[in-house]
């Protein structure tokens, strides 16, 4: 007997793109639509302050997976790999800096010869989904699901302010708006915060009317095991605990490191990989190959009692090129926030640049550790594999405490606490950088878009699985490359654009 669809459409993972879709695909009546989230599926008023307070950043264990990597190996340690475990996912527990990614990176993308990305293509699709006050029409959205706010000078902390002027008298230019014409500089932040809000996509698209909507469905602490199959055709999903559900068209939104595991639970991935762990191959598909995540390192300096201010704790930044960067790239940032604990600094205040190399040309992989769908994923980012990404971080660092050293900034410090002022050679820095470095939070393309002739490539420009029918992955996990900038808006761009094309 057939199966009888109680779905049409049933989206795995609330998060920063699976809200949007579950919004965009439900606006058709006829259509129904179930949201299956894993962690709990908060009402917009009903987000807990760990979540919807902008200056708590990380969430807390219960509204994260707990994932670390297996990079002792390369790099003498393991790496965070944080993720949210709540409605909202990654956009419910980051910082959110909402800057979206550059013309270059998309034109990467078509180089690889991913069509239908172009910056042409993509910037009506930022514009619309955003809502803000501030930029040149030309450039913005005023009436989208997505409040996107300029933070003024005023706004941030004196020593944040003191970050942007020293940066400017360091040489670097000041931009206007990251999400305008120009990036190479330093400006405060676009955020989507409101009032102190974080604005996670579970409250801006998933709002109490699209809930009330007979055709959609959210269910929270509800956790996919796998898809299930009939041949090649995805026909449901069984959750963990046993139970099934069926639909006519399965989409995984499950983020970087849950789209992948649960496609290789079910029996597509490197047939190689599924047979050590037992698992009949229903295709044979490259994913997990070409991870990528931008190496973070935090430059920390204790501030002076006078300046120990640290709310808002985002900030302001410097987007740039290093001197490795290809035409019109922008391949470096230094992240100012006040994001570390302030009993850790001497004056009880603390202010950190985070350095980081946002174009890595070195790739991660992941892989399941077992069947069991609780268990953590073998997660490995290989940082500095290619030894440019180390020269480039080595260069944001050096960027970064040139600024350290500049005024009105350098007065605002009482000590530079990471690296340390016995760090000064060239070698003691790179075994520092090393030592300490740590994830930006911001990882892709484990299940790459690609062409068809394109033999590492998983999903098409679609985001429809190759060798699969009616299953689709859309989230980070299948941009063709990480892009230069945080990865949540350009997330979200992706999600409304494939929900126009599916
Ligand atoms: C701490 C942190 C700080 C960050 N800071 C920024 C920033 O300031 N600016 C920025 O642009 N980006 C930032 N990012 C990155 C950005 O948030 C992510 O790129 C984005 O959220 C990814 O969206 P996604 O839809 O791919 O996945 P996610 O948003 O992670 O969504 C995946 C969802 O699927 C659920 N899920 C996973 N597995 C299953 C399963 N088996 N069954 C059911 N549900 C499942 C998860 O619980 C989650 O809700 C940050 C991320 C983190 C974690």
């Amino acid at each position: 007997m057939p199966a009888v669809n109680t779905h049409d459409v049933i989206i795995v993972g609330g998060g920063s793109a699976g809200a949007v879709l579950a919004n965009r695909l439900s606006e058709d009546a006829s259509r129904k639509v179930l949201l299956i989230e894993a962690g709990p599926a908060y009402t917009s008023v009903d987000f807990p302050d760990v979540i919807a307070n902008a200056n708590r950043v990380g969430g807390d264990a219960a509204h994260d997976w707990g994932y670390r990597t297996q990079d002792h190996l390369g790099l003498g340690h393991d790496v965070r790999a944080l993720r949210g475990k709540v409605l909202g996912g990654g956009s419910a527990v980051n910082a959110a800096v909402a800057m979206r990614a550059r013309a270059s990176d998309f034109a990467r993308w078509t180089a690889r010869g991913v069509k239908g990305w172009t910056f042409e293509d993509v910037l009506p699709v930022f514009k619309s989904l955003e809502n803000t006050p501030t930029g040149d029409d030309d450039w913005h959205g005023r009436t989208g699901p997505f409040p996107i706010r300029q933070r003024t000078m005023e706004e941030n902390t004196p020593s944040m302010q003191a970050f942007v002027l020293a940066a400017e008298a360091a040489g670097l230019a000041r931009v206007s708006d990251f999400n305008g014409s120009e990036q190479n500089g330093v400006s405060p932040y676009p955020l989507n915060v409101v009032d102190g809000r974080r604005i996670n996509t579970g409250m801006a698209y998933l709002t109490d009317d699209v809930r009330r909507r007979p055709n959609l469905t959210v269910m929270g602490h509800a956790e996919a095991d796998s898809i299930v199959f009939s041949g090649s055709r995805a026909i449901g999903i069984k959750l963990i605990g046993g139970e099934t559900l069926t639909g006519g068209k399965i989409i995984l939104s499950a983020g970087t490191y849950g789209s992948p595991s649960i496609l290789m639970r079910s029996g597509i991935g490197p047939s190689s990989h599924l047979r050590e762990l037992d698992i009949p191959v229903v295709v044979d598909a490259p994913i997990g190959n070409r991870l990528k995540e931008h190496p973070f390192y935090y430059n920390v300096y204790a501030l002076k009692p006078e300046a120990i201010s640290m709310t808002p704790a985002a900030g302001a930044i410097v987007w740039t090129n290093s001197s490795e960067a290809g035409p019109d790239e922008l391949d470096l940032h230094v992240s100012g926030t006040h994001i570390f604990d302030p009993d850790q600094s001497p004056t009880g205040g603390a202010i950190v640049l985070a350095c980081s190399v946002t174009l890595p040309r070195s790739n991660g992989s992941i892989r399941l550790a077992s069947r069991d769908p609780r268990a953590m994923p073998l997660i490995r980012f290989n940082f500095f594999q290619d030894p440019s990404d180390l020269r480039r971080m080595m260069e944001a660092v050096k960027l970064s405490r040139r600024i350290g050293r500049t005024a009105p900034f350098s007065n605002m410090i009482e000590m530079e606490m990471f690296p340390g002022k016995n760090v000064d050679e060239d070698a003691s820095l790179e075994k520092a950088i090393i030592e300490q470095v740590d994830g930006y939070s911001h990882p892709t393309s484990s299940v790459p878009m690609g062409s068809a002739e394109d033999p590492t490539a998983v999903v098409d420009e679609n985001g429809a699985v190759r060798g699969a029918e009616n299953l689709h992955v859309v989230d980070a996990s299948i941009m063709p490359d990480i892009v230069s900038a945080p990865t949540n808006v350009t997330t979200i761009m992706m999600a409304e654009m494939i929900s126009r094309r599916i």
